[in-house]
């Protein structure tokens, strides 16, 4: 694709959700660093540890830095990821599938990972996105505490909202470690989520192309 054609900014800010529009506000003032850190090691005296003895002396400033990367989708802005498109698609008239976009998560409930593989397909309206950008995408929701179920509604809608396609199918699959490692115990269980907007949700023919592609003779 040419990079003259490329356009900044696809989107207007109006009529964006707001988890589209802007990284999100936080609901109460973000604590500093060290008292982040006495949390931690409140949290190895509670399992029983000694957060004095020398092995754990540095955990809890290693805790937050990874806390910092882990949750890093907390100060990133989904439209900024989408907003650089291309038109020079020399007549391409079909839906662009990018598959198992490989992602790891925290469950809202627990704080535990869930880890699995987004695919994702949308059929663009003149201009597309490259295609790296739906990985990022993926991301910014995915290093938040989440639900597999709103990040999926997340993400499709964002792509809607954005790149305003004829249609958007999300379907993501992963396994849950608070419900493999912990409580019920069920190791291997997978959970699958989707969302359909447009042509992917109206049109069943879409619906078994996207299905067929993901999971048949092509894929
Ligand atoms: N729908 C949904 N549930 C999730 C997700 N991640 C974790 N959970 C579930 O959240 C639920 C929380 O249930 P609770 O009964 O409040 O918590 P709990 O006592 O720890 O539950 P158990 O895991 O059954 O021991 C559990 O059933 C988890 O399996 C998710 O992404 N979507
Ligand atoms: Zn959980």
């Amino acid at each position: 694709m040419d990079a003259k054609n490329a356009n900044v900014k696809a989107w207007p800010l109006q009529g964006l959700s707001d988890h589209v529009r802007a990284a999100p506000t936080p609901a109460v003032p973000r604590p500093a660093r060290e008292e982040a850190e006495a949390a931690v090691r409140t949290l190895l005296a509670y399992i029983g540890d000694d957060p004095n003895r020398e092995g754990l002396l540095d955990t809890p400033k290693r805790v937050i830095g990874a806390f910092d990367e882990l949750y890093q989708g907390y100060r990133e802005c989904p439209a900024e990821v989408l907003d650089r498109t291309f038109g020079e698609t020399a007549g391409y008239d079909d839906f662009v599938l990018v598959k198992d976009i490989s992602f790891n998560s925290h469950c809202e409930h627990h704080m535990m990972p869930f880890t699995g593989r987004a695919h994702i397909a949308y059929m663009p309206v003149e201009r597309v996105v490259g295609l790296s950008k739906l990985g990022r995408l993926v991301d910014v929701y995915a290093k938040r505490l989440q639900t597999q179920e709103h990040m999926t509604s997340q993400i499709a809608t964002a792509i809607n909202e954005i790149l305003k396609p004829r249609g958007v199918a999300v379907l993501i699959e992963a396994e849950h470690t608070c419900m493999a490692h912990r409580g019920v115990a069920k190791q291997g269980a997978t959970t699958v989520t989707t969302h359909f907007t447009g042509v992917f949700r109206d049109d069943p023919k879409e619906l078994v192309r996207f299905m067929t592609m993901l999971r048949g003779a092509h894929g």
